[in-house]
Formats: structure tokens, C-alpha cells, sequence
């Protein structure tokens, strides 16, 4: 949705009423705080608290503690994308008399997540973190978002890798301290992999109100449905189609009898050449896709250069700064990234990373 995921976490918290924020920064610190700032631009003011060496979940709102020990507070993962109530969310702990609350979510498949097992009365009696096969005892699966009262803070060392799942929440049942889970409903997606990452683009675009278009927006016998969302400056040439819901940035260039299908966000300064076809797909910023070629379900990063006649199947995930030259080939589910150069008439069907990027 050519922001920044945790632009969009940050604005649903103010639509919260949360507004004073504390982010606990390791990795990408100076690209979290390049986006978000002091918070001003959101309404709301953040903190940043530094980690030098990994602490872990609860380790790391350990050594935000200054900031928090007041009052209850409500914990959310950087990575989270979400439409949930977290209002209701905070009240509920603050009427009830547990240590911590845990959003929780009836998940289909809970292997990624810490599942818990939950009596009527909301009381959490097993936890446990990332199950493994015959395991699974609930599909009831941990949000990550945690309701805290500032109590919890004689639980946790200093200084020291220490986790929620993995170590406070053992700890305080063993002691048996109170723990419940509130059962929550909506939107709320962990964008830790390609997968989830589509996941919460799909559902943000399903929720796109209706079709805004700023200025300077140029076609020609073109056929638009909407919902869209179309930046300054956009053209679209002949016969082509554009079926919503689609975000598309500023100043890009969309070529003739070109298909642009639902679930797709493009983003600025993007050239899309004549006759291909992009269906539920992401696409950065600075993207040129040359004539003839497709994209399904990918990701394309930022100043990614495609050339003619090539596929890019379902499922891929290219950028930034690759060169895919023409007739080429990308078979679903491949990675290759950053800065790769593919040559003409590839047929790539295994992931390339660079090893230095990882
Ligand atoms: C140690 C820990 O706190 N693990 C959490 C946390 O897992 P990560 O793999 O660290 O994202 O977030 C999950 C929700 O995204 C939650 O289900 C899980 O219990």
C-alpha cells in the first residue's frame, strides 16, 4: 500500500487513542526512526529505546521500563499489521485482575505462533511457544499482544535475553500468577514472511472505501473499476484495464493493453510497458516492467528493472535493484534478492539471496 508496515501499525494506534508510544529499535533502527520520527506527523509521541545486544521479547520492554512502569500498558510487535479493537483490548485487562492479558486468535494452523489453552473464565493455564507436530492442543493462538500490568517488571532480569512465551509466562504460572486471554476478532497479520506480507496486503486493499484519484491522471479508452487509489500524476494508455481494489503511487506509467488485476499496489515512479499483465501483486517504488511480461501474487522491491517476455509466477519475491533481462523465467515461490543480475532467457526455479545481504 506503498507505506512503510509500521506507518500503518503506528496511525492505527492513534486511532486507538494510544499516544504515547515506546519502540524498542534493533534491527533497521535508523529506517524506523527515518519513518516515523518523533510521532508528531501521527499524533502521537515516540520513544525509541536501543538494544545493543539481542534481550529477547520481554528483555527488550525490560530495558524500556522507565517509560512504562506507571501504569498498564499494552505491547504490540513491530511487524504487526492490524485492524484490531485495542482499546477494548486495554480496558479489559485494566477490569480484570490478571498480570498480563493476551490477545488471542482462533488460528487454522497455530505452528507459527505460541498456542495457550483457555478455561471459561479467561484464565490461561499451558502456553506454549511454536508447537511442534502432535503438539498442537488449542488453535487458539497468541497475537503477540500482550495487556501488561508494570508488575511484570519484577519478573524479568536485566540485561539478559528473556522471553515472553519461552520464560515469563512459564514462570508466573508455575508461581501461579494470573494470566487470561481475551479472544479477539478481525484483522491482524504478523508480516514476518511473503506469505503474511500478501496476506495483510490483501486485506488492507479489500478495505479501500471507494475510488480517489489526485490530479493530472491521463487514459485513453481504458477500462477502470474501481476501488482505487491513484496517485498525482499516473497515465494509463490505451485499452487497457485496471480492476480494483489497486493502489498505484505518483508519476507512474502504465503502458496500452495492459491488464492491472484486483489486490495489486504499485508504487511511485513505476513504468509498466505495453501488453503485460499484473495480478495480485506488490510493486515497489522506481519499477520498470518491460513489454509482454506478467507478474502473479509477487513482490516486486524497489528500482527492480524486468524486462520484455518474462513470467514472474506466483509467489515471487524480486529486489531490490535486480535485473531480470528478457525472456526469462521466475517460478513461483522464488526469492532473488538484492541486487542480482539475471541474464536473458533464464529459467530460474531456486531462490537466490546474496549472502552478504542476509
Ligand atoms: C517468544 C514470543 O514472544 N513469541 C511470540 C512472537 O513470535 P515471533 O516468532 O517472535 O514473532 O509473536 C507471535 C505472534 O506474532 C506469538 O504467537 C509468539 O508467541
Amino acid at each position: 500500500m506503498n507505506k512503510p508496515s509500521v506507518v500503518h501499525l503506528i496511525e492505527h494506534l492513534a486511532k486507538e487513542g494510544f499516544n504515547e508510544i515506546v519502540i524498542t529499535i534493533g534491527y533497521m533502527a535508523e529506517k524506523i526512526e527515518e519513518s516515523l520520527g518523533d510521532g508528531r506527523m501521527f499524533g502521537v509521541h515516540i520513544d525509541y529505546v536501543y538494544e545493543e545486544t539481542k534481550l529477547g521479547t520481554a528483555g527488550s520492554v525490560k530495558n524500556a521500563e522507565e517509560y512504562l512502569k506507571d501504569e498498564p500498558f499494552i505491547i504490540v510487535g513491530g511487524d504487526h499489521v492490524m485492524d484490531l479493537n485495542l482499546r477494548n483490548m486495554y480496558r479489559y485487562h485494566e477490569t480484570n485482575d490478571a498480570m498480563v492479558t493476551i490477545g488471542l486468535m482462533s488460528i487454522d494452523d497455530p505452528r507459527e505462533f505460541g498456542i495457550a489453552d483457555m478455561d471459561v473464565n479467561n484464565r490461561i493455564h499451558r502456553f506454549l511457544e511454536k508447537p511442534g507436530p502432535g503438539e498442537i492442543f488449542s488453535n487458539l493462538a497468541s497475537t503477540g499482544i500482550y495487556m501488561c500490568c508494570p508488575e511484570i517488571f519484577d519478573w524479568i532480569p536485566e540485561n539478559q535475553q528473556y522471553d515472553f512465551a519461552k520464560d515469563l509466562f512459564p514462570a508466573l504460572m508455575n508461581d501461579d500468577r494470573k494470566i487470561n486471554g481475551m479472544l479477539v476478532r478481525g484483522h491482524w497479520t504478523d508480516v514476518g514472511s511473503a506469505h503474511a506480507y500478501r496476506e495483510a496486503q490483501r486485506w488492507m486493499l479489500e478495505s479501500l472505501p471507494g475510488t480517489s484519484i489526485e490530479g493530472n491522471f491521463k487514459t485513453k479508452n481504458s477500462r477502470i473499476v474501481g476501488p482505487l487509489k491513484i496517485g498525482n500524476n499516473v497515465s494509463v494508455g490505451s485499452n487497457s484495464a485496471l480492476v480494483g481494489p489497486i493502489v498505484i503511487g505518483e508519476n507512474t506509467t502504465i503502458g496500452n493493453n495492459v491488464l492491472i488485476g484486483p489486490y495489486t499496489a504499485i508504487g511511485s515512479n513505476c513504468v509498466i510497458k505495453d501488453n503485460s499483465r499484473i495480478l495480485s501483486s506488490y510493486i515497489f517504488n522506481d519499477v520498470t516492467i518491460g513489454n509482454n511480461s506478467n507478474a502473479s501474487g509477487s513482490i516486486i522491491d524497489n528500482n527492480t528493472v524486468i524486462g520484455k517476455n518474462c513470467s514472474m509466477e506466483n509467489g515471487t519475491v524480486i529486489g531490490p535493484r535486480v535485473n531480470i533481462n528478457d525472456d526469462s523465467t521466475i517460478h513461483s515461490d522464488v526469492k532473488i534478492w538484492p541486487e542480482i543480475n539475471i541474464k536473458a532467457g533464464s529459467r530460474i526455479k531456486e531462490t537466490i539471496i546474496d549472502p552478504e545481504f542476509e
